[in-house]
């Protein structure tokens, strides 16, 4: 590649948890295995961002890349999805072990697929055990579950998967770590006058078509797929950088909140995004009949719905759905006082209603964990001018 015009320096904006996306590009040479050669570099970020109080989950690739090594002997040339899938499910374990080599503190693995993901009770557990691991300061090493991710592995897609990750765990940075120092107004590798652009505010057409395909053998996705990452991050009120992971000058800056990279930002704050769709996601018949205790603990505390303020559920929704949480006004008519995903199904919570959170093993035989509607899941309606 003839010499580029480099990105500027630029402050990072400030973050607490975030998702790091590291592609095959990093952790696999062209024709080899793998390699702590770039990942070592970026431990060392989690590391230092983990010791500032900082969260990270890291969304790593290379699983098809070191399986593919391995099976060398046998089919090198064989592309199939049987073949990929069988290289990714050897390669993983060899991911995770390379991780794991770089950190004293415990890592955990965590396989997803997008239907997983698409699925609203998946959604909910994957999140739960995401932020419980979090909560361990264990480091989770999320990848697709590549067996059963037929197109998934065909598109090669931890990018998007990176942006889905990060608003699912409520994370307010994706990084994306790649084998190129950010975003140019072309590939680079073919187009030698290609520019930085070293900020996005708003993810155009102008901006999308500037994208190519991957640069390496082992990298899948290419700018584009980095792209429509950072759309469904700005989307989630999520900002995202692009930067390369082979430079350990820039790994080692970022560290210190400094970037030599693409910075995309997003004009929603993540609260405005989360409410906005929480507000705009289709409620499922039925709802959640509450006492005006609740009402006023919802509503004016800005508390989680326990089970203690149900009176009843009416319909037969799901964990997952997304409800509607009715009271009764001063004349005894009902009204809609907020919407929220809900924890429990309605039979379940006809079961629990009324009682005691404690009491909730024990009348279930199982808990989803005390919030029948956590706060960050509902929304009140008058907030949004509906009033009763
Ligand atoms: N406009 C662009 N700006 C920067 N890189 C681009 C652009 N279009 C395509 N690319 C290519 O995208 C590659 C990075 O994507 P990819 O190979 O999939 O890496 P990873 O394995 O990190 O996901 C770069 O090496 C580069 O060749
Ligand atoms: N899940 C597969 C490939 C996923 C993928 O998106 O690869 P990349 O474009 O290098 O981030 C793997 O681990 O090899």
């Amino acid at each position: 590649m003839t010499q580029l015009r480099k990105f500027r320096q630029q402050t990072v904006p400030p973050w607490r948890r975030a998702v790091l996306k590291v592609g095959s590009s990093l952790l696999a040479a062209d024709s080899g295995g793998l390699s702590t050669r770039f990942a070592l570099g970026l431990a060392q970020f989690i590391s230092s961002c983990h010791a500032s109080g900082r969260e990270i989950v890291l969304v790593s690739s290379g699983a098809v890349a070191a399986g593919r090594m391995l099976l060398q002997d046998h089919s090198p040339e064989d592309t199939s999805n049987a073949a990929r899938q069988a290289m990714a499910a050897l390669g993983q374990t060899q991911t995770v072990a390379l991780w794991q080599r770089l950190f004293d503190r415990p890592l955990a693995q965590v396989l997803l697929t997008h239907d997983d993901l698409r699925d609203r009770r998946r959604y909910l557990n994957a999140r739960a055990t995401l932020t419980e691991l979090l909560r361990y300061n264990v480091l989770p090493v999320v990848n697709e579950n590549d067996t059963v991710a037929v197109d998934e592995l065909t598109l090669g897609d931890n990018d998007n998967l990176a942006a889905i990750v990060a608003a699912l765990i409520d994370a307010d940075m994706l990084l994306i770590a790649t084998d190129i120092d950010g975003l140019y107004t072309a590939d680079p590798r073919s187009n030698p006058d290609a520019e930085p652009i070293d900020e996005v505010h708003e993810l155009t057409a102008e901006i999308m078509t500037m994208a190519g395909a991957a640069g390496s053998s082992v990298g899948t996705g290419g700018m584009r797929t980095k792209l429509e990452a950072a759309e469904k991050a700005a989307a989630a009120g999520i900002q995202t950088i692009l930067f390369n992971g082979r430079d350990g000058e820039v790994v080692s800056l970022l560290a210190r909140d400094l970037l030599h990279g693409t910075l995309l930002r997003t004009t929603a704050t993540r609260m405005q995004a989360r409410k906005y769709w929480l507000l705009h996601v289709p409620a499922v018949p039925g709802c959640i009949h509450v006492d005006a205790g609740a009402v006023r603990a919802i509503s004016d505390e800005g508390a989680s719905l326990l089970p203690k303020g149900i009176i009843d559920a009416v319909g037969d929704f799901q964990r997952g759905d997304m409800v509607e949480i009715v009271g009764d006004s001063c004349s005894g008519e009902p009204y809609v006082v907020a919407r929220g995903i809900t924890q429990y199904g309605a039979a379940e919570m006809n079961q629990i209603a009324g009682s005691h959170t404690r009491d909730i093993k024990e009348r279930l035989g199982y808990s989803y964990g005390e919030n029948v509607v956590h706060r960050d899941d509902l929304v009140i309606t008058t907030d949004f001018g509906v009033n009763p």
